[in-house]
């Protein structure tokens, strides 16, 4: 499979502060890529460094195989489609005149303006100003303008940001269908791991400027491995009994990992037999948020 996106040791200084940092960033032909981190961690300016919007302060960028330098890069971004931050429009303008303004200064065919409706499902309000227009529908629009050139590969950041759940879920049945049915690679990002969970395919996560994890969706799901939890009459007693089995404490529960079938089955028995009742013996597994806490050790970070 082709990479279509790929960094080494993208980084970029502001004010004296690196904020991001050495990222190595694969990302391979027909994924949905979810670009994971907190608010400021450095999505945004990682984003726009694919796009040469700003200008790296160390590291390379390499789109379709080739590295961007000042003379190709026009000519490379011609199969990027890409809504960064809010999208610009002309209020005053309908939606399909705003389509017209971009169709002009990209020489873009008749048939892809309304392809490109149709799919953000605007057909029947491109008549419409935008100024009339509802949050969910300019972020629609501006999807629109993205998908216009039907790229190879389109940058969205924070595509669902402001939109009702219905526009969300909307959106993300959208972005879900782009690879298969166009044969585009997808790169968006969210500071929701419940989004990215439903929508992508790999992960990649930033935190303080730095890709703490990238991988496939399937790895960090695998990062959330099951656990137990037991719950006693006597939490504290259990602890002590159970200690060689280092039980996590929460909220009255003992939490222990990694135990086949015969450790939990010896476990319940040398609690019953050392007095100590069982009310309840669960398997869980960890959240995603959980799995972000523990890679990133930070407390609500998402
Ligand atoms: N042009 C700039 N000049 C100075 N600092 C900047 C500039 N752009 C971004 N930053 C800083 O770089 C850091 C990363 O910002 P960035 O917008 O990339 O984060 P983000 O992960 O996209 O967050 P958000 O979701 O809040 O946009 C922040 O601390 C931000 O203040």
């Amino acid at each position: 499979m082709e990479t279509i996106v790929s960094t080494e040791g993208l980084s970029k200084e502001y004010g004296g502060v690196f904020r991001v940092k050495h990222v190595d960033l694969q990302i391979r032909e027909g994924e949905v890529y979810g670009f994971l981190g907190p608010n400021g961690a450095g999505k945004s300016t990682t984003m726009k460094m694919l796009l040469g919007l700003v200008k790296p302060t160390q590291g390379t960028v390499h789109l379709f195989g080739k590295q961007m330098n000042d003379k190709n890069r026009v000519e490379i971004l011609r199969q990027t489609g890409a809504l960064i931050e809010s999208p610009s429009y002309y209020g005053h303008l309908t939606g399909m005149e705003n389509l017209r303004v971009m169709q002009k200064l990209l020489d873009i065919p008749e048939k892809n303006l309304r392809e490109a409706l149709r799919i953000v499902r605007l057909e029947n309000q491109a008549g419409k100003k935008v100024s009339h227009y509802s949050l969910g529908m300019k972020q629609r629009l501006g999807i629109a303008m993205a998908l216009m050139r039907f790229p190879k590969l389109l940058v969205l950041d924070e595509p669902t940001n402001g939109l009702d759940p219905a526009g969300i879920e909307e959106i993300r049945e959208l972005i879900k269908a782009l690879p298969q049915q166009y044969g585009m690679t997808v790169m968006l990002s969210s500071h929701l791991l419940a989004e990215v969970d439903q929508m992508a395919t790999a992960v990649g996560i930033i935190d303080h400027g730095e890709l703490i994890f990238q991988n496939s969706l399937e790895v960090l799901r695998r990062k959330s491995a099951h656990y137990v939890a037991v719950r006693t009459q006597d939490s504290e007693e259990a602890a002590r009994l159970l200690e060689r089995y280092r039980p996590k404490r929460e909220a009255g529960w003992l939490l222990l990992e990694n135990l086949s079938d015969a450790a939990v089955a010896q476990i319940n028995q040398q609690l019953v037999c050392s007095g100590v009742q069982v009310f309840r013996i669960e398997e869980r597994q960890r959240s995603l948020e959980e799995i972000f806490l523990d890679l990133t050790g930070k407390e609500g970070a998402l």
